[in-house]
């Protein structure tokens, strides 16, 4: 039914980047994660998958405290990257966040030039010494976000001025330029035509060469193709993790049978 075959042979022992422990998010009184319990691997795509309102997009914002910035959500329970629990009273979420960079659903460039998104994080972290090295970066990041050659005649143009493919791979430039360890995304390519997807789809590929990326997607098709690890989500909790392959063709529990064929959701 969907498409899987992909290079799993490239699926090793890949270390643990991210684990969550007992894990628990609530808005106010309402609980929108359950004991949640997940270990993300690093240099691997994981992908969320479940039904709207499920709590995807809450745990995602978990991995680099965006719900820091929701006045109303409390997380409970440990979230550790390389070890080390990111909700410790010492972790600067601001530090946190070039570590563990995120692109939104819709691309959401600053009001300024496509160099300056570019260098803003670099800038704020104090990445660069001079002029050249900024240029080095940023130029890095935008090859790296498969950009550069469509771009490096205006770098000075506004990002707001690209179409909307190309905003969106700016948006992952941006996030990668600060040397995430982490990329969070959240439904990249929801406002994307099919050609600007596979786009970013490839660029997923290339990514997870160098750290770990994890998506939510409401496109099986989408998680089956660019992801190594699936996890679904049902009201709140994590129903079942695993290979992406295992998860589409197997699946153990029957809330994700009923997912996968459509009888859910
Ligand atoms: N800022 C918020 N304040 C209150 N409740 C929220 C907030 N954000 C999300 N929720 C609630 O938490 C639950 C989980 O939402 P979340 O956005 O994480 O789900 P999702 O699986 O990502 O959904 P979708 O696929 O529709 O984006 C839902 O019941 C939602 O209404």
């Amino acid at each position: 039914m969907y498409d899987t075959n992909r290079p799993e042979a490239a699926v090793g022992q890949q270390d643990i980047k991210i684990s969550a422990s007992d894990v628990q998010v609530f808005y106010g009184p309402k609980q929108a994660i359950k004991d949640l319990n997940v270990e993300i691997l690093d240099k691997t795509v994981t992908a969320f998958i479940g039904p709207s309102g499920c709590g995807k997009s809450t745990f995602l914002r978990c991995i680099n405290r965006m719900n820091d910035t929701v006045d109303t959500a409390r997380v409970e329970g440990r979230i550790a990257i390389d070890g080390q629990n990111i909700y410790d009273r010492g972790v600067d979420p601001v530090q946190l966040r070039a570590k563990v960079g995120m692109v939104f659903q819709k691309p959401n460039p600053f009001p300024k030039s496509i160099y300056d998104n570019v260098s803003y994080g670099p800038k704020i972290h104090g990445l660069a010494r001079d002029k050249a090295q900024m240029d080095e970066i940023v130029e890095t990041a935008l090859r790296g976000a498969a950009l550069w050659n469509e771009v490096k005649d205006r770098l000075h143009e506004p990002g707001t001025g690209l179409s909307g493919g190309q905003q969106q791979r700016l948006c992952i430039a941006r996030a990668v330029a600060t040397a995430p360890e982490v990329l969070l995304m959240d439904e990249p390519c929801s406002a994307l035509d099919p050609i600007a997807t596979s786009q970013v789809e490839e660029l997923i590929e290339q990514l997870r060469t160098r750290f770990s990326v994890v998506i939510v997607t409401h496109s099986m098709q989408q998680a089956a193709r660019v992801s190594q690890k699936t996890a679904f989500f049902h009201l709140g909790s994590l129903v079942e993790y695993g290979d992406t392959n295992d998860i589409f063709t197997r699946p153990r529990d029957s809330r994700t049978e009923a997912y996968i064929s459509g009888r859910i959701g």
